[in-house]
């Protein structure tokens, strides 16, 4: 998994750490300099217009880690705001990352107490999104890699897989090591990889990462990066 990369010349050391990533002649500067709010939209039509402007979409169970991956991509606190009370992220928040390309901040999906009416909303805007946004690069979609594999994620992957649009496993809460019945992360994540393998001709990309320990963030700010300028080339 890596553009521009036969399968067949893969070594071993081209591999990120923690992930199924191939790190190939696309990678690039992965550096975050500088980052600002730009804003808040509730319909596609009034997200912002460059063409030229590449974006990832965090997209993920209410309260699997969105904004707080955000912060930690862009190591500020609070740059997207996050809580523990589900549903905190309402709107389709855009971040401009060095004057160049975007990461954008979407409502989860999922919460438990979502009325039938607001689920239904959110999936009609939430999928307009992902069917009219031109300039998306990749959707980053969040599982909480503390919690054995979800229906509701399963059904997002491959909704998203049916309509061709590219998709970034990326595993959150991966320092939550629980004793007791929990499977660990690693676990979990080895199950869920299984069920993705069973639903996808190519494996689509997956990585590791903590936004408490940092784990995983280099690795996925250079999985962005190859990811941009291979769209950039396109
Ligand atoms: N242990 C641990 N906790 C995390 C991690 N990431 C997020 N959390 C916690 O999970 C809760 C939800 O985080 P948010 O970033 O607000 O989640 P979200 O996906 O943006 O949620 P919504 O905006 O409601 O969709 C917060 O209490 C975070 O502190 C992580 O990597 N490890
Ligand atoms: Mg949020």
């Amino acid at each position: 998994m890596g553009p521009g990369v036969d399968p067949e010349d893969i070594k071993e050391d081209m591999v990120l750490p923690g992930s199924n990533i191939v790190v190939g002649p696309y990678a690039g500067d992965a550096k975050i300099k500088e980052v600002e709010f730009v804003k808040s939209s509730n319909k596609v039509k009034d997200c912002p217009r460059n063409e030229e402007r590449g974006e990832f979409a965090m997209l993920g169970r209410s309260n699997v880690g969105k904004s707080s991956l955000i912060n930690a991509l862009v190591k500020k606190k609070e740059v997207a705001l996050t809580s523990k009370k589900p549903g905190k992220t309402q709107l389709i928040n855009h971040f401009l990352v060095n004057k160049s390309w975007y990461i954008v901040d979407l409502p989860g999906y999922g919460f438990a107490n979502a009325s039938e009416a607001a689920r239904m909303d959110w999936s009609s805007f939430t999928k307009g999104y992902f069917l009219n946004r031109d300039t998306l690069v990749s959707v980053l979609l969040l599982i909480d890699a503390s919690v054995p594999p979800q229906k509701i994620d399963l059904d997002c992957a491959n909704w998203l897989g049916r309509n061709n649009i590219p998709i970034t496993f990326v595993f959150t809460k991966c320092d939550k090591m629980k004793g007791g019945k929990a499977k660990r992360p690693d676990q979990n994540i080895r199950d869920f990889v299984e069920l993705i393998r069973q639903n996808y001709k190519h494996q689509p990309p997956w990585i590791m990462t903590s936004s408490v320990s940092g784990l995983g963030r280099d690795e996925l700010l250079l999985h962005m990066s190859q990811l941009r300028n291979y769209w950039n080339n396109e």
